[in-house]
């Protein structure tokens, strides 16, 4: 017998960040809503992204930051134990899918369990059920893309990374962006021997070169090994592992192969043609209104191609915008500035306008960089690669711009974050008192 048709008033694809903010915020408002997910509740962030990996992180950033005491305090060589690191990880990630689900149904929402397709602009499939509803939120968030190459089968990604039973003794890791530093950090500190594999020499384009070229330093003290200038051309199986072959004829020979290429939006299964949405390889087309090409169906998150970092923060933003513009708001969207950190060791983050958009107008904008490690802050920590740029606006003596290099870049960009959106001037700002000695006492020297 054929299914009837379930009718809402909003229906949400995928349950990651975006979509559960957007489903607790359409229901906060009265509405009848359900929420489709196929795989883990809660999406990628907190099961296999930010917060598995900052859990990995934390035990392997406690090993680092006595490291920095060796002959100045500390004697005690810590070891990493990786099946227990990584159980503590799972007990905290195996909470996660379940507690969501129960929280979404808790709430009223409806939860449906299944791979959502599109047959028509205003019907969804799930598993024999038929869903209609008067709008539609795309938030099925991004997957690691993979390398079209011979050996494929034998690349991994962040996902198996973050889920390694035992630590390979050498690893190898292809791409240039956070998920290569963060893995590579993370990765060198438990104590496995780490070579990363770029194809160009510019890695993490978007973050201020000098600052990158100094968390490169730092993790060459880690003993990464950096290879740039290698395209890939194939991965072979051998007996101890694996031979990443290069189109030069360079070759590796290592334990295991992780590709961090990036992630593609997961538009291409939704039946997208089918609702008549437009989609390019960044994803959902949207409007400044997150609208998609069909009007009632709305894009948020890493599934829609709007013109920002693809983070949690900005997912969530995003999903919270379109409630209300379900609900009358009209506005177009605007963004505040977005702070991003890269958790490798150092810590490396920015926010706000960045150093190549400040450099295209030099008459207006003052970009100055200083290093900090004598500063106390960096000096009592036995920090060496720290750096930090403020970028003013001379019009009116506001910081615009900021990134940092540090182990404590992730807290110090928030602060820079909160100047930035208060609009504070380097006057406000000598005027406001802050603890001292922390980080926040800094600022009033930087700019
Ligand atoms: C290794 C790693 C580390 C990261 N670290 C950070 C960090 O430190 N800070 C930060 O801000 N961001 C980080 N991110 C990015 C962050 O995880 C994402 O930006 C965020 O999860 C996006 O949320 P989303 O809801 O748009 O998508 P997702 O969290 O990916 O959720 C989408 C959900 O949709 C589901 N879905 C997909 N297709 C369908 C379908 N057809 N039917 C039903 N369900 C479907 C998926 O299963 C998934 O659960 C990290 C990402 C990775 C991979
Ligand atoms: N801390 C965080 O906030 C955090 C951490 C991890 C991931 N993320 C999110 O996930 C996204 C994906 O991260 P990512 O590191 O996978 O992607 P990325 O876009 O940050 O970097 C991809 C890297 O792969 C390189 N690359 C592309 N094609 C290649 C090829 N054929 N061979 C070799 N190298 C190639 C690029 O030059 C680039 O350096 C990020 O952009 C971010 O939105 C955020």
């Amino acid at each position: 017998m054929a299914q009837a048709t379930e009718k809402y008033a909003a229906v949400i694809i995928g349950a990651g960040p975006a979509g559960n903010a957007a489903a607790s915020t359409l229901k906060a408002q009265g509405k009848t809503v359900a929420i489709v997910e196929e795989d883990l509740w809660g999406g990628t962030c907190p099961n296999r992204g930010c917060d598995p990996k900052k859990i990995l992180y934390a035990a392997v950033e406690a090993k680092q930051r006595a490291a920095l005491f060796a002959g100045a305090g500390l004697d005690a060589k810590l070891k990493t134990n990786w099946p227990e690191l990584m159980a503590n990880k799972r007990a905290y990630t195996r909470e996660i899918s379940p507690s969501t689900k129960g929280s979404l149904a808790n709430s009223g929402i409806k939860t449906y369990m299944g791979h959502a397709n599109f047959s028509s602009p205003t019907t969804l499939e799930v598993g024999g059920h038929h869903l209609e509803a008067e709008n539609f939120i795309i938030a099925t968030g991004q997957r690691p893309r993979l390398l079209e190459i011979p050996g494929k089968e034998f690349l991994q990604t962040s996902t198996d990374f973050l889920d390694l039973d035992n630590l390979p003794q050498d690893i190898t890791i292809i791409g240039g962006g956070y998920v290569a530093f963060e893995l590579a950090g993370i990765a060198a500190a438990a104590g496995s021997q780490v070579t990363v594999v770029l194809y160009n020499d510019r890695p993490l384009k978007a973050f201020p070169k000098q600052l990158v070229d100094k968390l490169v330093v730092g993790l060459e003290k880690l003993a990464v090994h950096f290879v740039y200038n290698q395209d890939l051309a194939e991965v072979k199986k051998t007996a101890p592992g694996f031979q990443v072959v290069g189109k030069s004829g360079y070759t590796h020979d290592t334990n295991a192969v992780f590709a961090a290429v990036g992630r593609q939006p997961n538009v291409d299964q939704l039946g997208l043609t089918q609702a008549g949405v437009e989609y390019s390889r960044f994803g959902v087309i949207v409007d400044r209104h997150l609208r998609s090409t069909a009007a009632h169906i709305y894009a948020v998150g890493d599934a829609a191609a709007s013109p920002v970092p693809k983070l949690t923060p900005t997912a969530g933003y995003e999903a919270k915008y379109v409630a209300e513009q379900i609900a009358g708001n009209d506005a177009e969207i605007s963004y505040p500035a977005v702070p991003t950190t890269v958790f490798s060791f150092p810590k490396l983050a920015q926010v706000g306008l960045t150093e190549d958009e400040a450099l295209k107008d030099p008459a207006r904008y003052r970009v100055k960089t200083t290093d900090v490690s004598s500063w106390i802050t960096y000096k009592r920590q036995h920090e060496s690669e720290t750096l930090v740029q403020i970028i003013e606006d001379k019009l009116n003596d506001q910081v615009v711009g900021a990134a940092c290099l540090s182990m404590e870049a992730d807290e110090m960009i928030n602060y820079l974050t909160l100047l930035i959106g208060e609009q504070y001037s380097a006057q406000k700002l000598r005027a406001t008192l802050f603890a001292y000695p922390t980080t926040a006492s800094d600022l009033q020297y930087l700019y």
